[in-house]
């Protein structure tokens, strides 16, 4: 039988189309064998969605975003970004990593954020640097511009790395666990900062996250995969959720629902 992924998002038609991912197979060739990563994963994410890919440890979440980076080619189905595919990456998709050492260490905080505006060359100096200050500011980090990033915590280089993508002004932000590497205060605060700021500045972001919990606060959508290879078990509406909602009975009947569905055997059970 097809397997036929549950689908309880509104149909936002008349909200610009920014990505569509279509039956997207990803494949990596080993020594010993091929492995199939993503098999037939398609989903569209539109202007301001906070668009979450959602699923078990190899489901092949960040192989996806690569791909959607232009790192890494469909061995079948297309992705096209604003109606072109996408064939490379571009400034036009900027990326955010979980690892703390992103940044270039040689270079001030504010050093960080302004290079890839110079590599662009699309503005002038003074631009750049009013830019690099602005998106600093919008992270709370506006004391630390001198400073290197050796000298700052894990959540500060996160909010660095953030104010750094964010200053390119991208289509989309490719964002993979990026808090992961958190404890597990620092990783609330910045899910509430991401929020405020998405409220404040209006952006669109593919989030990647093994944390169904996270999944939630963080998401408008979220595209659940199921277990390797990612296939599309389910995309949900999350909109009605942020972290204030956390605890509550809507939340954990939520949290259970996706829980349920991750954990499920055969996809038709599944929206049975
Ligand atoms: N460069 C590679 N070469 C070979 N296999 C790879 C490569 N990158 C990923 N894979 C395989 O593809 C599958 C998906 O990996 P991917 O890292 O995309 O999953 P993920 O859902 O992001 O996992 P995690 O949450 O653990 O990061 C896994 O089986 C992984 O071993």
């Amino acid at each position: 039988m097809t397997a036929v992924p549950l689908l309880d998002v509104p149909l936002l038609l008349d909200v610009p189309l920014l990505l569509d991912v279509q039956d997207v197979t990803l494949r990596f060739a080993t020594p010993e064998r091929q492995v199939t990563a993503t098999s037939r994963v398609s989903f569209q994410v539109r202007d301001g969605d906070r668009f979450v890919l959602l699923g078990p440890s190899g489901c092949g979440k960040s192989s996806l975003l690569k791909a959607v980076g232009g790192f890494l080619k469909p061995a079948e189905g297309q992705i096209l970004l604003n109606g072109r595919a996408v064939d490379r990456p571009g400034p036009d998709r900027m990326m955010v990593f979980q690892e703390f050492d992103q940044l270039l260490p040689w270079k001030t905080v504010l050093g960080n954020i302004a290079f890839p505006l110079k590599v662009a060359a699309s503005l002038g100096r003074r631009e750049r640097q009013e830019r690099a200050e602005y998106y600093l500011e919008k992270v709370g980090l506006a004391r630390f511009a001198h400073a290197y990033p050796h000298t700052l915590s894990g959540g500060m280089k996160q909010r660095v790395a953030i104010a750094r993508a964010m200053a390119m002004k991208p289509d989309i932000l490719l964002m993979d666990e990026p808090y992961a590497a958190l404890d597990a205060l620092t990783r609330r605060r910045m899910q509430e900062e991401f929020l405020a700021l998405w409220d404040d500045i209006g952006f669109t972001a593919l989030f990647v996250t093994h944390s169904i919990e996270e999944a939630i606060i963080i998401g408008s959508r979220i595209l659940v995969l199921s277990p390797h290879p990612g296939r599309v078990r389910a995309e949900l509406d999350a909109s009605r959720f942020d972290q204030h909602h956390q605890g509550g009975a809507d939340f954990q009947a939520f949290q259970r629902c996706i829980h349920d569905m991750l954990f499920a055997e055969p996809i038709e059970e599944a929206v049975a």
